[in-house]
């Protein structure tokens, strides 16, 4: 798992979009992070985990992950945005699967992390939230490979879909 080449793509990314946008002057922050919180909305949707009152299965593992590296876009380009994208040390935890309640906690604890960034905007509350999205990730049972695989193919359709005029 390649956090550094991630982030080299995802600056990229960002830049593209930026200058077919004409954004290069704005501050992105606020729309990125509730950007972000929308992505983990939707992952949570797929989940069903907090759907107590559904008995209607979760989605497929592909469109869970999709969803999930959907949001990791988002983190990376928060990080990028902060100038916290040099940090090597960005590990990836052995999968570990946790269904229902647990799952819930997850969430709770990555939007709460989210928040942490938009008001103190420091280096330890960005650690903080790339901590709780990679316990997510495994905790949904994905490995840093499938992170890093599913991330090379979201990138490459997001720039489709910016040629396309998305
Ligand atoms: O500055 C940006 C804006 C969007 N995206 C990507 C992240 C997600 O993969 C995707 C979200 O697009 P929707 O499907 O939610 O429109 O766009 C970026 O990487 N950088």
């Amino acid at each position: 798992m390649n956090f550094t080449r991630l982030f080299e793509m995802q600056k990229a990314l960002d830049a593209h979009i930026e200058h077919s946008r004409g954004l290069k002057s704005e501050n992105l922050l606020e729309r990125k992070i509730l950007a972000f919180h929308v992505e983990a909305g939707e992952l949570a949707n797929e989940t069903r985990c907090f759907k107590f009152w559904s008995s209607k299965a979760p989605s497929s593992r592909s469109v869970i992950l999709e969803e999930y590296v959907d949001g990791i876009h988002f983190l990376l380009s928060i990080g990028i945005e902060l100038g916290f994208d040099d940090e090597a040390a960005y590990a990836f935890p052995e999968p570990a699967e946790e269904k229902g309640e647990d799952l819930v906690k997850r969430f709770i604890t990555v939007t709460e992390a989210l928040e942490e960034v938009r008001r103190h905007k420091s280096k330890n509350a960005y650690k903080q939230l790339f901590e709780s999205c990679t316990a997510l990730g495994s905790a949904l049972g994905f490995s840093g490979n499938d992170v890093e695989q599913a991330y090379l193919e979201k990138n490459e359709v997001n720039y489709e879909r910016q040629r396309k005029g998305y």
